[in-house]
């Protein structure tokens, strides 16, 4: 289990070390336009799962969303603070 910001520390080490078989290092060289697309994908399943299916399911969706999310914020040069600040 990891908080939101220790998962950022972790993919931002991943940036930079650039690790094989990273598949962050991969949505990042897929860039913006593939992770913006894959934003929209798993919030979509956010809904679905929110909509039909059980709680924890939901949990999962939301995390995959969390994850994607901080991708993109990685891919911008943005951080969590930049992020807070409008919280
Ligand atoms: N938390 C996540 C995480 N959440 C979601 N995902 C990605 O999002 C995908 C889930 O999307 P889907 O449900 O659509 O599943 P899928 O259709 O099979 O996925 P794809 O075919 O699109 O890859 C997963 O396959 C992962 O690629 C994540 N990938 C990585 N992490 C964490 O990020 C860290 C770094 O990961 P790596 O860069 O891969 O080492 C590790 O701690 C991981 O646990």
């Amino acid at each position: 289990m990891k908080t939101f910001d220790e998962l950022f520390t972790e993919l931002s080490r991943k940036a930079q070390e650039r690790p094989e078989g990273s598949g962050t290092v991969a949505a990042l060289d897929a860039g913006v336009h593939q992770i913006g697309k894959k934003i929209v994908e798993e919030a979509a399943e956010v809904w679905m799962a929110a909509e039909y299916e059980s709680v924890d399911a939901a949990s999962e969706e939301i995390s995959q969303l969390l994850y994607h999310l901080q991708v993109m914020m990685l891919a911008k040069g943005i951080s969590p603070q930049d992020v807070y600040r409008y919280l």
